[in-house]
């Protein structure tokens, strides 16, 4: 059996395929337009296809070329704000793009996708701990892009008699514990990734972006979770829809949130550094809260995190830091 990884040169899916990698029966094929991935994050024994997700004949001839049952489809813009200053960038590339990936995929005979959507979905919920069946309702053009593609699979699943997991992930963090993988991108934006860049110096301060939401500390607050936790989720999923499972929605996260303080707090902690900090205004397109119900996977799935430790998670992603200055990637 082989899987297809849409966007494997990337944060996530690169995780994912160190996961399948790791649990050993599967060939693994990575299609990513290195956009924002790195040829480098692709392990050697994995063939990278280097193109665009909706280049359908490119990904009709992979997927028949390499007898492809699974889809895994992380590729994606994925940064709120941006999404709010190019909400059209933002459709072509997560909704557009997807819908003919999914239409090349099913045509080329893929029977189980999963697909990485978002906690975007939810907006600002008036429920905390959301759970997945609230009903979604997006604040900015990422979470409505995102959760278009939902609709588009679910439609398409049933239309076509194929199975998904549709995984809604709260906040990705952290780095593969051996050191093989993590967060790369220079210009990324995601607060514990920017965090650990002011601790090493590499950025002369880190901007909290608004101080007076409704929360404790008026600082936003987020669901962190360990970015193998969660590619182990996605091997888990797998194998439900392999095994005949029925297609499902899940959240991805640990049930509690931190607030943006909280987290500089602890990253300073960890670091020993006590970088500067500045207060700012809010940063458009975000929500105040957002924390996941995070029930239904583990009685679904039977999922269980190894990694809900917001200390480990940041030591995790201090250390990738280091390697990546070391190594001159960034
Ligand atoms: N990072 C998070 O906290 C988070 C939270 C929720 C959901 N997600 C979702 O997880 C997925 C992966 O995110 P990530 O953090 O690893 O981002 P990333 O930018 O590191 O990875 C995305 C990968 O997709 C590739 N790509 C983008 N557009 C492509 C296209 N049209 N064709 C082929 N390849 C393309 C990029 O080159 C990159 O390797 C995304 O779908 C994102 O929406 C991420
Ligand atoms: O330099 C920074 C960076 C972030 N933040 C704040 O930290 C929080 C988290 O921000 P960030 O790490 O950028 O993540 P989100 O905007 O919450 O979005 C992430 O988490 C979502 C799920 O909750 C995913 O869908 C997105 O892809 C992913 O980027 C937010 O309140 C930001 O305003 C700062 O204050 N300063």
């Amino acid at each position: 059996m082989a899987v297809l990884v849409t966007g494997g040169a990337g944060y996530i899916g690169s995780h994912m395929v160190l996961a399948l990698i790791d649990a050993g029966h599967d060939e693994v094929v990575v299609l990513d337009d290195l956009s924002t991935g790195f040829d480098w994050a692709v392990p050697p024994e994995v063939t990278l296809v280097r193109g665009d997700v909706a280049d359908q004949s490119l990904v009709a001839e992979t997927i028949r070329r390499h007898k492809i049952d699974a889809l895994a489809h992380f590729a994606a813009k994925i940064v709120v704000p941006d999404s709010v200053s190019d909400p059209l960038g933002y459709y072509l590339g997560n909704t557009v793009k997807s819908r003919a990936l999914i239409e090349a995929a099913i045509g080329a005979g893929v029977r189980h996708v999963i697909f990485s959507s978002t906690a975007a979905v939810y907006g600002e919920p008036a429920v905390v701990p959301v759970p997945e069946d609230l009903t979604p309702s997006p604040i900015n053009p990422y979470g409505r892009s995102k959760l278009m593609t939902e609709w588009m699979l679910e439609d398409a699943a049933r239309a076509h008699g194929i199975s998904y997991v549709v995984l809604r992930y709260f906040n990705v963090a952290g780095a593969d514990p051996r050191g093989r993988s993590g967060q790369s991108s220079p210009n990324a934006t995601h607060l514990i990734k920017v965090a650990t860049q002011a601790a090493l110096g590499k950025r002369g301060q880190l901007e909290v972006f608004g101080t007076d939401y409704p929360t404790p500390d008026g600082s936003c607050l987020r669901d962190y979770i360990q970015v193998s936790d969660l590619a182990a989720a996605h091997l888990v999923a797998l194998n439900h829809l392999r095994g005949g499972g029925a297609s499902l929605t899940l959240n991805c996260g640990y049930g509690r949130g931190y607030s943006v303080l909280e987290v500089i707090d602890v990253v300073k902690s960890v670091s020993g550094v006590d970088f500067p900090v500045k207060l700012s205004p809010r940063r458009p397109g975000d929500p105040s809260r957002i924390v996941a119900g995070a029930d239904r996977i583990r009685t679904e799935l039977g999922w269980a995190p190894q990694h809900d430790d917001l200390r480990e998670i940041v030591t995790q992603a201090l250390a990738w830091e280091e390697a990546l200055g070391r190594r001159n990637r960034v």
